[in-house]
């Protein structure tokens, strides 16, 4: 499943190249005003940080909710506490798009994350031109050389790469990569199988300073809890909060 994913999603990408070439849009990403700084906003503080997703559907869920109007719940998700918007682009089976990120991007002033499946250059300059801050690198889907690759990039950009990890290894992939933003999903993105309890098991091989992030899976306070006890500086929260009242929900899990 993940392989297909990538696979779709570089398809789309190398269509809108078609129409918009590489050097429009580097010249678009390099005429934007420099990116938010996501670590600054994602600083371990006292309560957990929030990275609230603009989710509409997912394989594993199916639809999850109509957001007709990104940009709406973006602002949500900002008054109500959270620190990073991430917006699902992917078209085919997430229903999202770029449009999705650049209103998002109008109407929030906090960092936000372009949630995609990401192998080629051309995906970082869309994320910058449309104003993302932040990109996801899954470790899982990319050969060694082209995780570097694409992280010193995102760096050139100035923007902050997320890695993503779901096993030991991939964290060591991650952190010899010298990635300050490493993200440990609890789903496996080719079973969608869940596994909360991975976060627990490798978040003592994060190095203290990077800012580790416990993402998916997060449904209520207790998942939350769970977390923070095992040293979640943030967590990444779709479902729960596109399913439920925006701003209660992340009242109530800024309340741990
Ligand atoms: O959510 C899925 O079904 C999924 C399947 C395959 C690849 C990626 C997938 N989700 C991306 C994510 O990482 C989540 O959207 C994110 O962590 C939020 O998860 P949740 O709070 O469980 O909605």
């Amino acid at each position: 499943m993940l392989a297909e994913l990538f696979q779709g999603s570089l398809e789309d990408a190398k269509s809108r190249r078609q129409i918009r070439p590489y050097s429009a849009v580097e010249a678009e990403a390099l005429a934007r005003p420099a990116a938010l700084d996501a670590l600054e906003h994602l600083t371990p503080a006292d309560r957990i940080r929030v990275i609230a997703e603009v989710k509409r559907a997912s394989p594993s869920r199916g639809d999850l909710a109509e957001i007709a109007e990104p940009h709406a719940l973006a602002s949500q998700y900002e008054s109500g506490g959270a620190s990073v918007v991430s917006v699902l682009t992917e078209e085919r089976r997430f229903k999202g798009s770029l449009d999705d990120l650049e209103a998002v991007r109008k109407a929030v002033s906090i960092p936000v994350l372009r949630k995609e499946f990401i192998g080629e250059e051309y995906q970082i300059l869309e994320a910058r031109a449309a104003g993302a801050d932040l990109v996801l690198l899954i470790v899982a889907a990319l050969p060694q050389e082209t995780l570097e690759r694409l992280y010193a990039f995102t760096l050139e950009l100035g923007m902050t790469p997320l890695v993503e990890a779901h096993s030991a290894d991939e964290v060591a992939r991650s952190v010899d990569l010298g990635s300050q933003l490493i993200g440990v999903n609890a789903r496996d993105l080719s079973t969608f199988e869940l596994d909360r309890e991975l976060f627990g098991r490798v978040a003592d091989q994060i190095p203290a300073g990077v800012i580790r992030v416990a993402e998916s899976a997060v449904l209520g306070i207790d998942d939350v809890q769970r977390y923070r006890e095992a040293g979640a500086d943030a967590i990444l929260v779709g479902e729960a909060l596109v399913t439920n009242d925006p701003i209660a929900t992340l009242a109530s899990f800024l309340s741990v």
